[in-house]
């Protein structure tokens, strides 16, 4: 038995099912884009409420292409997906909401930290003295409350990926879909983001589904962490986290993290084999 199939057994177990209805449930969901390229082959995956789903893969093997099915930005080809149990026309009712955080912070240059924060609000007709002290929560839960009047260029790259945040938060989500948002920060700075997402995710009882590369990050967060291989894009293999919450940098330099890293490391190289293996 290779170390890899001894580890399935060991982590395999389903996490504990929350009440109520999964967050998300992909069913047979897959996608083939206009130019013929199959980015994913049949998908099924089910995220509960209150997990930390992340994906982990190679360079193209379909993780935002998967996570804007989730976000309903990409239609899939066939299959379908459910949100809490519904279709899409549901989502956004209370307990129901979703919202999307891309690599990059995307702030307008021109408009300070607080007005940034509120164009969601200013978008969907919120009004103003409704929508000021919902900033100012967002602006406090990412520790950004002295810094409402700068601009962003006057922000380093983490506080700006902070403000991103706060915009999300400020609609008061129920599952965060987060695509590689630390991706382009140095590692200090990743790991303090990934440290107080962590706590949010925790104190808020948010549903997260979260993509990176990074072997690490994804221990260090989540509940369960999905493996993908390319060409086509599908999931290799899901591994549950089993380490309680809170966690801090006592985790992160523990032997079981280390361990689970190294065995994400060999599914990772299955992953690439197995994607060669399929040109
Ligand atoms: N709009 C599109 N049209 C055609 N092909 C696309 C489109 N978007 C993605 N692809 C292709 O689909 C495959 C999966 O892409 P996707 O971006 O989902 O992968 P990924 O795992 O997120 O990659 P990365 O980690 O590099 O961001 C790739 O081969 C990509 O080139």
């Amino acid at each position: 038995m290779t170390t890899v199939q001894a580890l399935r057994a060991d982590v395999t177990d389903a996490p504990p099912a929350p009440a109520g209805p999964p967050a998300i449930e992909v069913l047979g969901a897959e996608k083939v884009f206009s130019n013929g390229v199959r980015a994913l082959t049949p998908i099924e995956l089910t995220v509960n409420q209150g997990e930390f789903v992340t994906l982990l893969g190679p360079s193209g093997c379909g993780k935002s292409t998967l996570l804007k099915m989730v976000a309903n930005l990409i239609e899939p080809t066939s299959g379908g997906l459910m949100w809490w149990g519904r279709d899409y026309d549901h989502v956004g009712e209370p307990g129901k909401k979703l919202v999307f955080v891309f690599q990059d912070p995307t702030l307008m240059p021109w408009a300070r930290v607080r007005a940034n924060v509120r164009l969601p609000l200013d978008l969907a007709g919120v009004p103003k003295s409704e929508g000021n002290s919902r900033v100012d929560r967002a602006l406090a839960m990412v520790g950004l409350e002295r810094f409402d009047a700068s601009y962003p260029r006057q922000l380093s790259g983490g506080m700006q990926m902070r403000v991103s945040i706060a915009r999300a938060l400020v609609t008061e989500p129920n599952l965060l879909l987060m695509d590689e948002p630390f991706g382009a920060l140095d590692e200090i700075t990743r790991n303090k983001l990934d440290q107080d997402l962590l706590d949010l995710w925790f104190e808020k009882k948010l549903t997260v589904v979260f993509v990176t590369h990074s072997i690490y990050e994804s221990v260090f967060l989540s509940t369960r962490v999905v493996v993908m291989a390319a060409r086509p894009g599908r999931v290799l293999r899901e591994v549950v986290i089993d380490e309680p919450y809170p966690r801090d940098d006592a985790w992160r330099v523990s032997q079981k993290f280390a361990a689970y890293a190294r065995d994400l490391q060999l599914l990772l190289a299955e992953a690439s084999r197995a994607g060669a293996a399929h040109p």
